[in-house]
């Protein structure tokens, strides 16, 4: 048990406090979004009812209420991942735009036929699709680092793909499909070694504890501000200063020029380059929110809450007959993918939620790794620091409940 005091937190998180088909709910689909404490829901809101206006172009004091706003919010990004500079945080869409971003303007700028990307076989489809677009588009080409049964990825053999020809190398912080922490201090090492560049998918993993991005000294670090308790559509991409400016334009438009006429057209500096069109200016606010929020919290207590979640979920896991664990390695985040014995994920999917209880199902958008398991998918339940044991136990109950359904 730990001494994290969850009921006060969960006094802040409204969504929490509601019946499901005539149950508690109880929320473990938090891999898939995170859910946001008041302190967020207000100072989106707040935004809307006092500040409202476009950004940098204003000449009036609501406008620069705004941006002043929405600035602060770039800053305390910056903060968040020890970034040297607020310039070298890009808003975007998500994750899954900050990976486009660098495919498509890193990648046409520097690569070529012959050269090699490399990312491995457990990556979320945002960490494939946009490297295949690059491959496509350069003559490059994108192979899988292989993964062991565990969902360990093989070092050995990540180690002996590397040569010259290597120029990106992209993998999770975290795998989505089965909680695995991957050793990216090493990768990092080992990729640099051979002059490619690393693209770190943060998604799942700045939930659960503080990133540095200059300790770790990856080149390009992304994540979703609806994976950190702040609002959907809204996305981050640091990258090194020197790399961005290297980078051309992803998107055109206003904001991201400083001069256009059809004789030609220059671009603004960082971050504006890659910030095209009217931004996510209440998102961003948001996300400041959920970071005030979380500097606030005791983020090591309640990381070791997470784990001491997960290690109870897994106890009783491997006491439940019939039940599979998929994702066994040794250093993981409060993600725990499993399969019912003679059920189809989305089977126990649908009666979980028929008692209140809400996981994932199906591939988690990771179908290379479900096809190198042989499974159609698993059953994920992930878990926040403001879940509790007796949740677990009603997951737990839920399941055997579910199994008399099932066989
Ligand atoms: C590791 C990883 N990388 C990229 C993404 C995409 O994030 P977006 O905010 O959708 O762009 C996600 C989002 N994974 C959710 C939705 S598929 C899940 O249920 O696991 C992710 O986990």
């Amino acid at each position: 048990k730990s001494g994290f005091d969850v009921e006060r937190i969960r006094a802040d998180f409204p969504i929490l406090h509601q019946q499901v088909n005539g149950q508690p709910l109880v929320y473990l689909d938090n891999a898939a979004t995170t859910q946001k404490p008041e302190q967020v829901i207000a100072a989106i809101s707040d935004y809307y009812r006092t500040d409202n206006s476009n950004v940098h172009r204003g000449a009036h004091a609501l406008a620069d209420r705004a941006t002043v706003k929405f600035e602060a919010a770039r800053e305390k990004v910056a903060q968040f991942l020890n970034a040297p500079a607020a310039k070298q945080i890009i808003w975007t869409r998500g994750t899954t735009e900050s990976i486009n971003l660098v495919a498509a303007s890193w990648g046409k700028a520097n690569l070529k036929p012959g050269d090699r990307i490399l990312v491995s076989a457990m990556e979320h489809h945002a960490n494939i699709v946009p490297w295949q677009f690059a491959a496509q588009a350069t003559g490059a080409t994108l192979e899988p680092i292989p993964v062991d049964a565990h969902g360990n990825i093989n070092m050995l053999a990540f180690d002996s793909m590397l040569d010259s020809h290597v120029k990106m190398v992209a993998v999770g912080h975290v795998s989505n499909a089965m909680g695995t922490i991957n050793p990216i201090e090493k990768i990092i090492t080992l990729a640099h070694a051979v002059g490619a560049r690393v693209l770190i998918d943060g998604a799942q993993a700045v939930s659960h504890w503080a990133v540095d991005v200059q300790k770790l000294n990856c080149d390009f670090y992304v994540f979703s501000a609806h994976k950190l308790f702040g609002p959907t559509g809204l996305g981050v991409l640091y990258g090194k200063e020197d790399l961005l400016n290297s980078m051309p334009p992803y998107q055109g438009g206003g904001e991201m020029i400083e001069t256009v006429s059809f004789a030609g057209t220059t671009f603004n500096q960082l971050p504006y380059k890659f910030e095209a069109g009217t931004p996510d200016i209440a998102g961003a606010i948001g996300l400041g929110a959920a970071i005030d929020y979380l500097n606030a919290l005791d983020r090591v207590a309640a990381a070791e809450h997470e784990q001491a979640l997960l290690a109870y979920a897994e106890e009783k896991a491997r006491a439940t007959s019939g039940l599979t664990l998929v994702g066994t390695a040794p250093h993981k985040t409060s993600v725990m993918s499993f399969l019912i014995d003679g059920a189809h994920p989305a089977d126990v999917g649908v009666l979980l939620d028929k008692q209140g209880v809400a996981v994932r199902t199906g591939n988690h958008c990771a179908q290379p790794i479900m096809d190198q398991f042989a499974i159609p998918g698993t059953v994920r339940a992930s878990f926040s620091f403001y879940n509790t044991f007796a949740e677990v136990d009603r997951l737990f109950a839920a399941i055997e409940k579910a199994k008399t359904f099932l066989v």
